[in-house]
């Protein structure tokens, strides 16, 4: 039954503070298997519409399904079935790390032996096994990051839900998350995060949804963004990469230390530019977009909507 359900769908889901509607009509699908990101600017309702997947606030109206469960009426099958990170999140000062997270596999009922392998196994996971026997409150704000999620791994959940996981963490900790999230997407869950840290969801997600003012506004395939018109940049070792640009009739930058830019229609455009720059005896060393496609979607989205 809930196999075959998505991780997560909402349609047309609302929910109003007084006088402000947080969230006034969004619908997205989270697919099983998939790292789906939640982008929008501040004040978008990000958050309200994961505290409304979380169990932790119930819609004012819509269609919500968790795991093919609803959160407001079924609530603690709900629990049982997602791992929630919040944004900001409480540790008990005086637990140690491992007693820590041995509480929360205790609340999910893991049986004491299973338990203790698996708090082992996640410490190791997200590199707190040096700090396994230290009180909670001496971690940093970055390692308290990485015990919440491994709080949020406990009990194995079909459904991961991050509100800006990647906040605190510094740069080897936000590719080890990545990493990590690709490999909870390999096992099947339902990954749902959010974050402002574009060029790192970029590697992570297969998907977006761009939400805004309380509504979601798109849902793309992280491949399809892309294949629009954007600046590509180009760095060759030696052979005269300007005049060869020129030869072609391709517009381009002024040439810099990491190279030139070049406005290209398409994918399609890249690729023959490379293949003729190759045929031309132009040494190319890299040939790659400019920023990331992510970030300009979300840019030309934006100022779209502005
Ligand atoms: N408990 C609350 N009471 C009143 N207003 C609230 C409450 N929670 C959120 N809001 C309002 O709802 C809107 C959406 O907030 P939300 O926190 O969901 O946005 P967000 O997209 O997560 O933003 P950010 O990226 O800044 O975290 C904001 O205008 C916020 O002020």
């Amino acid at each position: 039954m809930p196999e075959q359900d998505p991780g997560i769908l909402a349609q047309d889901v609302r929910r109003r503070f007084g006088a402000v509607e947080a969230v006034r009509g969004m619908s997205l699908t989270v697919p099983r298997g998939e790292v789906t990101a939640l982008v929008g600017p501040n004040g978008a309702g990000k958050t309200t519409l994961l505290l409304m997947l979380a169990t932790l606030l119930a819609p004012d109206s819509g269609h919500l399904r968790v795991a093919g469960l609803d959160p407001a009426t079924d609530a603690d099958a709900v629990r049982a079935r997602i791992g929630w990170m919040p944004d900001v999140f409480g540790v008990y000062d005086q637990l140690t790390a491992r007693e820590y997270i041995g509480f929360f596999a205790e609340a999910y009922r893991i049986p004491a032996g299973t338990a203790r392998e698996r708090v082992a196994e996640l410490l190791e996971l997200v590199h707190l096994a040096e700090f396994a026997e230290q009180p909670v409150h001496v971690l940093s704000r970055g390692q308290k990051q990485r015990l919440g999620l491994a709080r949020a791994l406990v009990h194995r959940p079909e459904v991961l839900l991050l509100d800006e996981p990647a906040s605190g963490l510094d740069p080897r900790s936000r590719v080890e998350l990545r990493d990590l999230l690709r490999a909870q997407a390999r096992e099947g869950t339902a990954v749902l995060v959010s974050s402002h840290i574009l060029t790192e969801l970029e590697e992570v997600a297969d998907r977006v949804v761009f939400v805004d003012r309380g509504t979601t506004v798109s849902e793309h395939a992280i491949g399809e963004l892309g294949t629009h018109r954007r600046t590509w940049r180009v760095r060759a070792l030696e052979g005269d990469l300007p005049a060869a640009l020129d030869r072609r009739g391709v517009e381009h930058g002024e040439p810099t230390p990491s190279g030139v830019d070049v406005l290209l229609e398409s994918e399609q455009a890249a690729a023959d530019l490379l293949r003729d720059l190759i045929a031309d005896q132009v040494r190319v060393v890299s040939f790659a977009p400019a920023g990331n496609h992510l970030e300009s979607a979300y840019l030309a989205f934006t100022e779209e909507r502005r």
